[in-house]
């Protein structure tokens, strides 16, 4: 446990947690998207719209799962989908959390709205939303180990947020949790992730990287003509890195190979990279 946490006493289990959400007080609306974990919905919960996740049964280890969302929601920051509580007492186990209402950043790269996307000083906002939120989480010791655009989701005036974190570990199925599962991340690994599974708030650097590089790319799929294997084969061995996409500035790419270093210790904090990101994004206002 983190933070050198010990677990609640047992009979926290007994009381009403203020993490346990009463699941007669939630008003199922319509189907928003699926994650790998579970379908999202709209929903109302006490006069306010929310997004509901309702996890896959047996996709989710429960005890590990509620002490993470105790953790959880005690982490609040403008730039992460705030988790307002859980449903545990019944299947399937259900998240709930602020409403985005504008979806997957990863869907919103892809629609291309017009007048938002061609921008670079909109696509460097993204980054800089996301890197907050990452900068919180490092300074809170929460890994996030599924950094992508398809986990960060788009609100009101564009703002981006950082979900889903922390949840990965609790996650049951192989497939997803082995480096050797169809579902990992490959594409957004470090190579001591690939190597090791040796997450770190340095290997959610390197994922940011990637995600970096699909805000610039509108959404594409990195390394796309490439399998798993070969991906693993060129980050380990031949220290070969996504090239610059047109969209984005040198200046920016500079700065995403830094957090493709090869070795974790070499790649910088999401403290140091803030303070980039929001200098560039100065020489684009
Ligand atoms: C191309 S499409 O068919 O329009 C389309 C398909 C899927 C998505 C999408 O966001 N999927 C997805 C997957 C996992 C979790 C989540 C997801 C997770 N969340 C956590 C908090 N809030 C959300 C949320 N909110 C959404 C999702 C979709 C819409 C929506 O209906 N849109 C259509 C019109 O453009 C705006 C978005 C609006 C709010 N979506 C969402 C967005 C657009």
């Amino acid at each position: 446990p983190r933070h050198g946490q010990k677990t609640a006493p047992t009979t926290a289990g007994f009381g009403h947690d203020h993490w346990e959400i009463d699941p007669s007080e939630l008003v199922k609306g319509k189907e928003l998207g699926t994650g790998c974990f579970g379908t999202v919905y709209e929903a109302w919960w006490k006069d306010n719209i929310v997004a509901i996740k309702l996890m896959k049964p047996g996709s989710m280890s429960e005890d590990s799962f509620i002490e993470e969302a105790k953790t959880m929601t005690q982490l609040s920051h403008p730039n992460l989908v705030q988790l307002y509580g859980v449903v545990t007492k019944q299947q399937p186990l259900i998240i709930i959390t602020e409403f985005m209402k504008h979806g997957s950043l990863w869907q919103f790269l892809k629609s291309k709205v017009p007048g938002i996307l061609n921008e670079t000083e909109r696509l460097i906002m993204f980054c800089v939303d996301v890197c907050k939120g990452m900068k919180y989480l490092e300074s809170r010791k929460c890994i996030h180990r599924d950094l992508a655009a398809r986990n960060c989701l788009v609100g009101q005036n564009y703002v981006v947020k950082v979900g889903d974190f922390g949840l990965a570990r609790h996650v049951i199925d192989d497939e997803y949790s082995s480096s050797y599962g169809a579902k990992f991340p490959i594409k957004w690994a470090a190579p001591e992730v690939l190597k090791y599974t040796k997450f770190s708030s340095k290997s959610d650097v390197w994922a940011f990287g990637v995600l970096i590089w699909e805000i610039f790319s509108g959404g594409e799929l990195p390394f796309a003509n490439m399998s798993n294997a070969e991906v693993v084969e060129i980050i380990c061995n031949k220290d070969e890195r996504l090239k610059k996409p047109k969209a984005c500035p040198h200046s920016v790419f500079t700065q995403m190979m830094n957090y493709w270093a090869q070795k974790a210790e070499d790649r910088p904090s999401f403290k140091n990279i803030l303070s980039c990101l929001l200098e560039i994004l100065e020489t684009f206002k």
